[in-house]
């Protein structure tokens, strides 16, 4: 279905009401990046990524889980010492559908100086805490059982209130060992030591800036998919990154985000955990023999381009299939 700027082109609109009907009545959804320089200069509600946050918030999918693993094969791709790097294998858990970026009131006006003046406004209802704190518990007792809350309760009220919801909860999980970092401290922990973190929860901006910060680590933002899941309804799957248009049209982009997040969509949105994983085997395959695309590309490895890294993925699903 037509979105963002393709939809704007096509109908004038980055979220037409058929694809938001659509979307709506799917089981899952599988999303396209979007965004490009062509509409950046558009009105707010004329621009791509209007269409993300509205197509986000109709679906209430408010828990965006981003797993950030340094794959064995990728350590040499990796921003970060080898020794650093081996082995990380964290779930950032992200609010999606509130703070700054929904938040009211917002805007651009003119202040009593007659100057321009741009505001928007970081909230948090107690309920929408509640919410997203429960699924990273419950995630974090899945994986190693640690979970570090991020934050900045040393100056947002919005944060104060975070933590004092999240600490609230802690109570109900015993088996999941609770922290809490300020976000400054939390970005530079992650390139110090990423191995300390297993589950992070955070607030929708915190989380946007660090996945990709935490991309870094595992070689690429083109290896990052995302799963946007809500309490009940479809769920929404997106590679973490933007539609990386100053390489648009050069068969340059890693499709591998993108393809992750059909996985993720296979055990998260259907339940096809046996399918999920062929995708990811299949991935690991074609890393196994030597493809790269050029951001994760290492010497000694075949440089290749999206399309032909798709095709390499896609023959060993196709040999995974049983006839
Ligand atoms: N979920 C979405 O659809 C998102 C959309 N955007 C939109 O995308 C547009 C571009 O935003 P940017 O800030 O440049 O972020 P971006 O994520 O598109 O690109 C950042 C950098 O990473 C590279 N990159 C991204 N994906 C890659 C891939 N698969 N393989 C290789 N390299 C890759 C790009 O070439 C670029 O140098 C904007 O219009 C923005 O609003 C940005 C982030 C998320
Ligand atoms: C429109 C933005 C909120 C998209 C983005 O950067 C993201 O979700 O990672
Ligand atoms: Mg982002």
């Amino acid at each position: 279905m037509p979105f963002g700027g393709a939809a704007l082109d096509l109908v004038g609109v980055p979220l037409p009401e058929e694809t938001s009907t659509a979307a709506k009545q799917s089981d899952a959804i599988l999303l396209g990046a979007i965004g490009g320089y062509k509409w950046d200069k558009n009105e707010k509600h004329l621009r791509p990524e209007m269409g993300l946050l509205n197509i986000r918030r109709d679906l209430n999918v408010f828990a965006n889980l981003r797993p950030a693993t340094v794959l064995p094969q990728l350590v040499d791709a990796s921003t970060l010492k080898k020794e650093v790097a081996q082995g990380v294998d964290m779930m950032i858990v992200r609010e999606l559908t509130g703070g700054i970026y929904f938040g009211e009131p917002r805007g651009i006006t003119i202040n009593e100086n007659g100057e321009e003046v741009g505001f928007n406004t970081e909230i948090y209802a107690a309920h929408e805490i509640d919410r997203i704190a429960r699924v990273a518990f419950e995630t974090a007792r899945k994986r190693r059982g640690k979970l570090c809350s991020v934050d900045k309760a040393n100056v947002l009220d919005a944060s104060i209130l975070w933590r004092k919801r999240v600490t609230a909860l802690a109570s109900e999980y015993p088996d999941v060992e609770l922290s809490h970092m300020y976000v400054d401290n939390a970005a530079m922990q992650l390139v110090r030591d990423p191995k300390q973190f297993d589950t992070i929860v955070t607030n929708n901006i915190f989380g946007d800036i660090l996945s990709d910060e935490a991309s870094m680590i595992t070689g690429s933002i083109g290896m990052l998919p995302s799963a946007s899941l809500g309490e009940s309804g479809p769920g929404l799957f997106e590679p973490i990154h933007g539609s990386a248009p100053d390489i648009a049209g050069q068969d340059k982009a890693n499709p591998l985000a993108t393809i992750l997040s059909a996985a993720m969509l296979l055990k998260y949105g259907l339940g096809e955990e046996k399918a999920a994983k062929m995708i990811e085997d299949a991935v690991v395959d074609a890393l196994n023999k030597g493809f790269r695309t050029g951001d994760i590309y290492s010497p000694g490895n075949k440089l290749v381009g999206c399309k032909e890294m798709g095709e390499e993925v896609l023959k060993s699903v196709d040999s995974k299939v049983p006839v």
